[in-house]
């Protein structure tokens, strides 16, 4: 290993270091990037954007006294290997490692836990003001980037901030990026403040932005005649309160460290809030990162001198590239449809749905609150809506679902991708609680499909209904089952018996399906595809309550609350009093590792599922294999 790099274990290292010596350790650090998530995996783009920006901040400021709250937190590895995890990042994202995003628990460096977007400047302006209010003179800055800064809740934050006292910076990470091509006037406003038209017709001093670093004396001016309003326009950030600097070439250490050490003085001189504008490049320093920013946003594993390569033969197709199937066969076949993506085309498979359906697309930007009561508008005017959203990420649109969707009973489809378990970006990023939170929503229903057919199946289902309807689905791959081409959907509300065994039958709802048949083999149970977590298929349940002694939910779910809880509710309410045993995600966080042995760890996996029945019925089951399943 180099010699500069290894010579940091902390940032008090790094503080040691001249001015001269951050641009080699800067370059050691990219190289370090580069080369770590080739082996493992992970967020690249947005990292190689900030690195400059991450040794300047830590050189300036007096971390971890000063508090650094990264906003989605998806550009903290150089901030990890600075801060004493070097060494571990080769264990990133994996089982028993560091996590791929800040976490309080890792390390004191790591101030405020995130992985959701535009958390940051609330967080540290609460900071801020915990730190005045106990009489602390430390300084708080939040990092924010271009596309978080489009949420709502940014706004809200800068609201709040713009007329608080505290010690507050916010750095916007500007690289005119979000996962995917940024969208809306916000990114266009960024874009006219970046060109220095802005500037130049406001104060007649050319194009003076981007390089260099105003010197303390000139922010203390501009901040002076922005109180008198004599700067006319003010930039946004100002009407909010704000003292605006920038744009700066956020890979100029020279510009970065000297601007920011004027910054700090002000903040020390209790000038208000501050808010630097800094420009990145997304990918920077790894041309085929830069050239493709999308692609190297959160690669596998790869060989840099090669870069991504596509395998040979073709992966089974995901759960995803099913739902980008049917949306555009669905949309060829109904007008209506229109598709909606807070900012999540790539992930949520609607690259290609944009490209043949470009006027019946919304990328709304990262803003899931708007996203949801957005498509009730469109609902409202006789459009079908379908938002494609991570199961995890709608949480944050849970007022909007009952109070705009449910409580006016709007047909909507919402495709929710990644619920259960997502593996590498562990609990921030799982869709644990989707079954739970939405099942106790009037007019709400909740399909599951348990594989790729049924998944496109459902998904016509859902469209075809005339209330709002989600349709959940894990990343990634199924068992591969043969999707049909037609558009037909399935039963509305309807399961079907897969396995008839006896005495203890289960009930999967999802993927589990086929884990659970396979310990059905071994315990000889009856399997039913539930396919609906609401409404409860209650004729089937009805019939495997009277033939069985004892029952077992199964689901890629929070157990608490989830499918399991609906059929305990259901058996009470139809008079049936007889063991059930509930089989879906315990009471934890579960951490970022292989889903498959997550899986395995929470006994969701086939054998997993025989221990738990066979440790609980064990008086009720025969010895020998069950007896047939059925096609
Ligand atoms: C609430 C929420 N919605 C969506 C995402 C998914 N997501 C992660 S990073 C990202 C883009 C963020 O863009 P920006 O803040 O500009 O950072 P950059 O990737 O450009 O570094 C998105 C949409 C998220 N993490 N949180
Ligand atoms: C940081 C973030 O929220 C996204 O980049 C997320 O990690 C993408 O996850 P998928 O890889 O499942 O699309
Ligand atoms: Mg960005």
């Amino acid at each position: 290993m180099s010699s500069l790099l290894s010579s940091i274990e902390s940032p008090a290292d790094l503080r040691q270091l001249s001015r001269a010596q951050l641009h080699p350790l800067a370059d050691e650090l990219r190289a370090f990037v580069i080369d770590s998530v080739a082996r493992t995996g992970g967020h690249l783009s947005s990292n190689l954007g900030t690195v400059e920006l991450t040794v300047a901040l830590h050189y300036v400021f007096n971390t971890p006294e000063d508090r650094l709250v990264w906003d989605v937190g998806h550009q903290t590895y150089p901030h990890k290997i600075l801060t004493g995890r070097r060494d571990r990042m080769n264990t990133l994202r994996q089982l028993g490692g560091i996590s791929g995003f800040p976490r309080r628990d890792e390390s004191e460096y790591d101030t405020f836990g995130t992985a959701h977007s535009s958390t940051s400047i609330s967080a540290a302006l609460g900071m801020a003001m915990a730190a005045k209010m106990k009489g602390e003179s430390r300084h708080s800055v939040a990092i924010i980037g271009d596309g978080a800064m489009t949420a709502g809740m940014a706004f809200e934050a800068l609201n709040n901030a713009g007329v608080a006292d505290g010690r507050l910076l916010v750095v916007l990470n500007d690289n005119d990026m979000s996962i995917s091509p940024p969208v809306g006037a916000l990114n266009r406003y960024l874009a006219q403040l970046l060109s220095g038209q802005f500037y130049a017709a406001a104060k007649n001093v050319g194009k003076q932005v981007l390089k260099g670093a105003p010197p303390l004396f000139e922010l203390a001016k501009r901040l002076e005649e922005h109180a008198k309003g004599m700067v006319v326009p003010a930039t946004l950030f100002e009407k909010f309160g704000f003292n605006y600097i920038g744009p700066i070439d956020g890979h100029d250490l020279d510009s970065l460290i000297p601007t920011l050490e004027n910054i700090r003085h002000l903040l020390d001189k209790d000038s208000g809030p501050q808010f630097l504008h800094v420009v990145t490049k997304k990918g920077q320093g790894y041309k085929l990162a830069e050239a493709d920013p999308v692609a190297y946003h959160g690669p596998g594993k790869f060989d840099p001198a090669v870069g991504l390569v596509k395998p040979v033969t073709p992966p089974k197709p995901t759960f995803t590239q099913v739902f980008g199937q049917w949306l555009c066969d669905m949309a060829e076949a109904d007008p209506k449809l229109v598709g909606i993506t807070p900012a999540m085309r790539e992930g949520s498979g609607m690259v290609e749905f944009e490209r043949r359906f470009p006027g019946r697309y919304f990328d709304v930007g990262i803003a899931e609150q708007h996203a949801v009561t957005f498509a009730a508008g469109l609902a409202c005017e006789g459009l079908k809506p379908v938002v494609a959203i991570y199961s995890t990420f709608l949480q944050r649109a849970y007022d909007q679902l009952i109070h705009d969707v449910a409580l006016q009973n709007l047909p909507m489809v919402f495709a929710l991708d990644r619920a259960g378990l997502v593996g590498a970006d562990g609990a921030t990023h799982a869709g644990a609680y989707d079954i739970a939170f939405l099942r106790c929503i009037p007019n709400m229903s909740i399909a599951c499909p348990a594989d790729e057919a049924e998944c496109r199946q459902l998904l016509s289902t859902a469209h075809a209904q005339n209330h709002p309807v989600a349709v959940r689905y894990p990343r990634g791959a199924g068992v591969g089952t043969k999707v049909p081409a037609g558009l037909e959907g399935l039963p509305f509300g309807k399961g079907e018996m897969r396995r008839t065994g006896r005495h203890v039958a289960i009930l999967a709802f999802g993927t589990l399906l086929y884990p659970a048949l396979e310990a059905a083999e071994q315990l000889g149970a009856s399997v039913a595809n539930m396919r609906w977590a609401k409404p409860l298929d209650i004729e089937l349940l009805r019939e495997l309550a009277q033939t069985h002694q004892a029952l077992v939910t199964v689901e890629e779910g929070c157990a608490m609350g989830g499918a399991g809880s609906a059929v305990l509710e259901a058996l009470q309410a139809e008079g049936f009093a007889m063991p059930v045993l509930q089989l879906g995600l315990s009471d934890v966080f579960t951490e970022h590792g292989d889903p498959a042995k997550l899986l395995a760890a929470e006994g969701l996996d086939a054998s997993g599922i025989e221990r738990s029945v066979r440790a609980r019925f064990a008086s009720l089951l025969d010895n020998v294999s069950g007896l047939k399943v059925v096609a």
